[in-house]
């Protein structure tokens, strides 16, 4: 299948998820990444705002401030591009024309400063954790000289055992796949 295809598809299953069902995949997903060495390690973290489809990021970024760590969001910029800048409860935001919030204002934070990344995406493949996300390229691009950890949490309809789109060269692969347990098993 088309990557474009692909990703209409990987929307409209996430849209059919039930609100128990994202809770309960949700909770999972903060177990392992608070418990991860990932997580304990990274001072600066960068974290999405995330959309209604999307693993809620909105945990991350409480725990992360209350463990005095700084959270970092990405906003967009001409010809593709990313930065990252400080997100606290002071933050102004505004929303895209894509829906997406972002920063308003503020000083981007050097690539090298982050330690870790939460990349937000689609897709993934369990074995190479290839990624396919909503088609901006920004991760990708942002990605391709970053030298920290790139994790990514997955609800499990987000992931398959190899990709069943098209991976491409300039394609990032993933350090670490973190993935929603089952539901009916109390051990999450
Ligand atoms: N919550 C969240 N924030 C995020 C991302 C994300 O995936 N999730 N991003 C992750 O990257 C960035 C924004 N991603 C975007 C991805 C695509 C387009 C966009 O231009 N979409 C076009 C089609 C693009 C194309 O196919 O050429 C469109 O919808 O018309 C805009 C922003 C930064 N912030
Ligand atoms: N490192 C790069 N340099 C230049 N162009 C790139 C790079 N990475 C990706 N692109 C371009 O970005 C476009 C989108 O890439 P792709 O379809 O892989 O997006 P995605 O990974 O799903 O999106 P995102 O990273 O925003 O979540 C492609 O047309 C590709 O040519």
């Amino acid at each position: 299948m088309e990557k474009k295809a692909f990703r209409q598809q990987q929307i409209q299953r996430l849209s059919q998820m039930t609100a128990e069902e994202r809770v309960a995949q949700n909770l999972s997903l903060q177990n392992q990444l608070f418990t991860s060495t990932a997580w304990q390690q990274a001072q600066i973290v960068a974290i999405t705002i995330s959309s209604a489809i999307e693993v809620d990021t909105r945990p991350f970024v409480k725990r992360a401030w209350d463990e005095g760590k700084t959270v970092v969001i990405p906003k967009t910029l001409p010809h593709r591009q990313m930065a990252f800048y400080p997100y606290t409860d002071a933050s102004q935001l505004t929303r895209t024309k894509f829906g997406i919030l972002e920063p308003a204002d503020g000083t981007p934070v050097a690539k090298q400063a982050i330690d870790l990344i939460l990349v937000p995406g689609l897709g993934y493949s369990r074995t190479e954790c290839a990624r396919i996300g909503f088609g901006g390229g920004y991760y990708d691009r942002y990605l391709a000289d970053f030298t920290g950890v790139k994790l990514t949490l997955a609800y499990r309809q987000m992931v398959f055992d190899h990709p069943e789109w098209p991976v491409d060269e300039f394609d990032i692969l993933l350090d670490q796949l973190l993935v929603a347990k089952d539901d009916n098993n109390e051990h999450n």
